[in-house]
């Protein structure tokens, strides 16, 4: 059994619309940071506006924080959540190869999506929102036309792990991790991130609402910028879609 991080609240619903909306209520009576698991969730939402959905045996859980910098260090945690996730999966398959992270934070299983996390701020609290494809995967022709195919560990590994136990050994690994980044920085994970990286020296796209820019995937600046190689020179994309 993993124990559970000393300092962290632990809060399990049956059915919540979203644990993001679940913290947003939650935020005013915390006074520590919390993870929020809801076995089903009714109105889930994901990057960029899209729908995500939670059926019985995903994973889908929230961790709220008060901010404690300035809102582009407390976004790195992105990365820490997706490092995280990377290593969670690890420790419950014991299978290193079949995953890797995505800029900026999805987690692949055997090149396709397993896990997105959302972050948004509240006020002076940051939460990170993580869907996880334990169970189920939505089928292709739910997700865009160029996004990755969606994976679940039940169906691509024929491997069985209850949200309740992925949340304890997720919020073990995440808390381990928080503690290295408040007392090292980004550098350490950056460079673990960056050692898990999918298409590292590869062409990829970065596509944002106005652009589309296609590059080789050089980096991860400390900013957390994905850094592209391009015909026209180095371009160090904030946000974005990442196409393969
Ligand atoms: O689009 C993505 O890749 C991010 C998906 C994030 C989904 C999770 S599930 C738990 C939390 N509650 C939500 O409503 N969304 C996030």
């Amino acid at each position: 059994m993993t124990a559970w991080p000393e300092g962290y609240g632990r809060h399990v619903f049956d059915v919540l619309d979203s644990t993001l909306s679940e913290a947003a209520r939650m935020a005013p009576t915390l006074s520590g940071p919390a993870w929020i698991l809801a076995l089903e969730q009714t109105n889930a939402r994901g990057r960029r506006g899209r729908a995500w959905s939670t059926p019985r045996g995903n994973f889908a859980g929230t961790l709220i924080m008060r901010r404690k910098e300035e809102p582009g260090v407390a976004a790195l945690r992105s990365f820490v959540t997706s490092l995280a996730l990377y290593r969670t999966f690890v420790a419950v398959t014991g299978q290193a190869d079949a995953f890797a992270l995505k800029w900026p934070n999805d987690v692949l299983l055997k090149g396709g999506k397993v896990a997105g996390i959302l972050l948004e701020s509240i006020g002076d609290h940051l939460v990170i929102g993580i869907g996880v494809n334990l169970a189920h995967a939505p089928g292709a022709d739910e997700v865009e036309a160029r996004a990755l195919t969606p994976m679940s560990l039940a169906e691509t590994l024929d491997i069985d792990v209850a949200p309740e136990v992925f949340l304890d050994v997720l919020a073990a690994e995440y808390a381990a991790l928080e503690a290295q980044f408040t007392a090292h920085g980004f550098a350490p994970i950056r460079r673990a991130w960056l050692s898990h990286a999918a298409k590292l020296g590869e062409v990829i796209t970065a596509r944002t609402m106005r652009d589309e820019t296609v590059g080789t995937f050089e980096d991860v600046d400390e900013a957390g910028n994905l850094i592209l190689q391009t015909a026209n020179g180095r371009a160090a994309i904030t946000a974005a879609d990442v196409y393969f």
